[in-house]
């Protein structure tokens, strides 16, 4: 494995704010919560951090605001050993946010605020410098343009491309064409395949196949039961999950996903990557937040 090779993560970057309450206030309500924390997130930002912390270096490329928020967001990468010589301060926007409203239950509904991972400019990153080897992390909070610019740079340098569409929403074919894995849960994956998805082990095999149709392979995650693969070549594998006692389920698919490109650029196999993320996902949602 050459050393000049890196995880490069494009993608979004938020500031969250996590509430703990009854549940979501409906029209005209207001509810009394529990407890709220702050958390650097965005799907991009805890993939980077995931990758990083399975052992893998990683470049992170996005936008953030000029705020208190941005700086945040930006250090919480630096404390995790990622190279933000990549990430851009857009002077006129604010930094991407989300927040999460988290029931009794441990379900929850969130809102996210874009702002400045919709600026993101791959041109004006000079310090991008995709290689052979190298993996590149996508996922669709940020606008597909710039995915689908990334996605075809890096496989012109001889890299590989994982895409995480999510949340949902419809990918092109232009894009699905140039990444080697694409990565989805089961919402995700009907909206893509645009057949119901099943979350079971058997449901997301399914899935894959079909999705193969449109990439050359596929990962579906189905929850607490693990997650299904398959690609164009016939291969199929069902992982199961280890059982665990939920804590919170909140960037579970993220923790998986940055394990799984981690594995990857470490030249494991398929199957042994899907039981590293599947097994670093698992440890993740069985963790209270405010130990993460
Ligand atoms: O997957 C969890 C993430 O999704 C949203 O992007 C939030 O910012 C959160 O960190």
């Amino acid at each position: 494995m050459p050393h000049s090779s890196s995880i490069f993560v494009l993608g979004s970057l938020h500031y969250d704010i996590i509430v703990h309450g009854p549940g979501r206030p409906r029209k005209g309500e207001t509810v009394t919560g529990r407890a709220w924390a702050p958390k650097c997130g965005g799907k991009g930002g805890n993939q980077a951090v995931s990758a990083s912390r399975a052992g893998a270096p990683v470049k992170f490329i996005g936008a953030i605001g000029d705020d208190d928020f941005g700086a945040a967001l930006a250090a919480n990468l630096v404390a995790n050993q990622i190279d933000t010589s990549a990430l851009r301060i857009v002077p006129d926007e604010n930094s991407g946010m989300s927040v999460a409203i988290f029931d009794d239950e441990g379900d929850y509904g969130a809102v996210i605020v874009s702002g400045s991972n919709l600026r993101i400019d791959l041109d004006a990153s000079a310090s991008v410098d995709f290689a052979r080897d190298s993996w590149l992390v996508l996922q669709s909070e940020i606008p597909e343009h710039i995915n689908l610019a990334g996605a075809s740079k890096m496989r012109v340098a001889g890299g590989k491309v994982i895409l995480n569409a999510a949340p949902a929403r419809p990918v092109s074919q232009a894009l699905l064409d140039q990444v080697d894995i694409l990565v989805v849960n089961a919402i995700e994956a009907e909206m893509l395949a645009g057949v119901p998805v099943v979350e079971s082990l058997d449901g997301a095999l399914n899935a894959a196949k079909k999705l193969v149709e449109r990439c050359r392979s596929v990962v579906v995650t189905a929850g607490g039961d693990g997650c299904a693969y398959a690609d164009n070549d016939g291969h199929q594998i069902k992982m199961t999950a280890k059982d665990i006692v939920v804590a919170s389920t909140h960037g579970a698919g993220d923790e998986f996903i940055g394990a799984l490109a981690a594995a990857l650029w470490q030249g494991s196999a398929i199957d042994v990557a899907l039981a590293r993320a599947t097994d670093a996902a698992a440890t993740l949602v069985s963790t209270p937040e405010h130990l993460r």
